[in-house]
């Protein structure tokens, strides 16, 4: 029987860089776009001399990508072999050899046979991202559509991914692979094929809603880690990888030698027993439960096509901080600061919708009609100046962040929120009803983000269309990693026709 799993694609709103060392915090919210893994049998019915083998057969179909490829794993070290021309996908391999692996260390010996079988059937995997981790602004453009959001949602389900063309002129050196929106695809497909794999293995049960549900969750989030890692050839902060399964949320990073030290110990211990390690290892990340205040939305506008290239820009801030430890300790400090302010207003503003709901509520509405000079002078109640005032608070710590970004940028070198995007920010900052926006995560040229009050989104979106900017269709969703019972695609197109019959 086949298992499917989803991932969601995430957006640091808080904590770029600084996320990278402990006890730095980030807010990072997860989105409706999901990556979405397929694990079957490759073989129905297995010959009785397979017993004896000691290599299985994998699967693996990118059908947006237009790729097949065919492994030999060995299951002894667990390490694929490609046997197709194809080329890797070393996300999804590091995900297979380490969900196995993480089987072999956590099944009992009375699990080891039914482990066995579902091994030698080999694994068929298909894995699909959602149309919002992927830009589509040239299809767009070429079909001759208007860059609005409706143009986007008449896309088919799981549409073919265009890939970043390369420039002799090297124009395109710090673009990725394919042309992304910056939601993480990468960290969302690995834990979609952890969630898949480990759950057809019957390492965990993500459907009961046994008192398990956390550890299983954590064991998800340690070998997706670890995959992701593996495959990025460098330990990240994990934020990605961390909302992906946990949802949205506060997160401060693990200590990086939980898995550093596990890849020194792969050169002279068996990948089963490093795994087993690292999952009874003292795990020290932070994930603390946070969302957006009431009444807010999270708005991601494509500016540009293509999206950048995060490890160079971290590499270059890397650098100025060994080049220029004062001031670059200096910068973070301050961005620390500012990073903490806004979570405050945020939680503060939270309470506040809690404990005042109705007053909440006609404050955020009446400030969603307005640009934000114009909030203080509709209220005089005491309660409701409390709430303009946190909203203003809120503005003012995004700004101040978007400040020292730009600094720690020049003084990198790299554009974290080059020239194009201030402007677009300011523009996006002055419109009626917009809380704030920024660059998410690394910054660069990927989609900005805007926090917007009520329904003044649909106004944004708007707006952004005249200037050639493209409001995507993600929201927040809180939901980490999840197990399917429908196909996405059966689900998708079947949601499709009902919304055109309803319609
Ligand atoms: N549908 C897919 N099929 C196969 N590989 C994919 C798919 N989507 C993304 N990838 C891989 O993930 C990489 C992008 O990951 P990442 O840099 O994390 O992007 P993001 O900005 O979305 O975080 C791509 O270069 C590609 O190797
Ligand atoms: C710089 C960072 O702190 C944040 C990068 O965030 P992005 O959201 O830009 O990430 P990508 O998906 O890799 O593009 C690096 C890190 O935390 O690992």
């Amino acid at each position: 029987m086949a298992v499917i799993a989803s991932a969601p694609g995430k957006v640091l709103i808080t904590g770029g860089y600084l996320i990278l060392e402990r006890p730095n915090a980030g807010i990072v919210l997860s989105t409706n776009a999901r990556f979405y893994a397929i694990v079957k049998p490759l073989y129905d019915e297995l010959k009785p001399e397979c017993w004896l083998w000691s290599w299985t057969d994998v699967k693996l179909t990118s059908p947006q990508l237009n790729r097949e490829s065919m492994y030999k794993m060995s299951l002894k070290h667990f390490l694929l072999q490609s046997t197709s021309s194809e080329t890797r996908n070393p996300f999804v391999e590091y995900a297979v050899q380490y969900a196995v692996a993480a089987a072999y260390a956590t099944l009992g010996n009375d699990k080891k046979d039914a482990l066995q079988k579902l091994l030698l059937q080999g694994f068929d995997i298909t894995i699909l991202g959602g149309n919002d981790f992927y830009s589509y602004r040239n299809e767009i453009e070429s079909r001759g559509l208007p860059l609005t959001p409706e143009s986007l949602a008449s896309l088919p389900p799981f549409t073919s991914i265009t890939f970043n063309s390369t420039h002799s002129n090297g124009e395109s050196n710090s673009k990725p692979e394919v042309a992304k929106t910056g939601l993480g695809s990468s960290a969302a497909m690995t834990t979609a094929v952890v969630a898949a794999l480990l759950s057809y293995l019957g390492v965990v049960n993500l459907s009961s809603d046994s008192g398990a549900h956390q550890e299983n969750l954590d064991v998800i989030h340690i070998i997706a880690q670890m995959a992701h890692c593996m495959a990025q050839g460098k330990v990240g902060s994990g934020f990605d990888v961390s909302s992906a399964v946990y949802g949205s949320h506060r997160y401060v990073r693990f200590s990086p030698q939980l898995i550093s030290s596990s890849q020194d110990a792969l050169r002279f211990m068996p990948l089963e027993e490093v795994v087993g390690g690292v999952l009874k290892g003292k795990w020290d990340h932070e994930r603390t439960k946070f969302s957006l205040p009431p009444l807010m939305n999270l708005l991601l506008g494509e500016p540009g096509s293509g999206g950048s290239s995060t490890p160079s820009m971290v590499g270059a801030v890397k650098n100025w901080q060994k080049s220029d430890p004062q001031n670059s300790l200096n910068t973070w400090r301050q961005l620390s600061e500012a990073n903490a302010t806004l979570e405050a207003q945020l939680n503060l503003l939270n309470k506040l919708a809690e404990q005042h709901s109705e007053t909440y509520k006609s404050v955020i509405y009446t400030c969603s009609m307005y640009q934000s000079d114009k909030w203080i002078e509709q209220t005089s109640e005491a309660i409701n100046l409390e709430i303009v005032k946190t909203l203003i608070g809120a503005r003012d710590a995004m700004l101040n962040i978007r400040f020292h970004m730009r600094e720690m940028g020049k003084a990198a070198g790299i554009p974290i929120e080059p020239e194009s995007q201030t402007q677009l920010l300011d523009a996006t900052m002055n419109m009626a009803g917009v809380l704030f926006a920024g660059v998410p995560g690394a910054g660069g040229f990927d989609a900005v983000f805007a926090v917007t009050l009520g329904d003044s989104g649909q106004n944004l979106s708007k707006a952004w269309s005249s200037h050639n900017v493209l409001a995507l269709l993600v929201k927040e969703d809180p939901r980490g990693v999840s197990i399917e019972n429908v196909d996405p695609r059966v689900n998708q197109i079947t949601s499709g026709v009902s919304s055109v019959r309803i319609a």
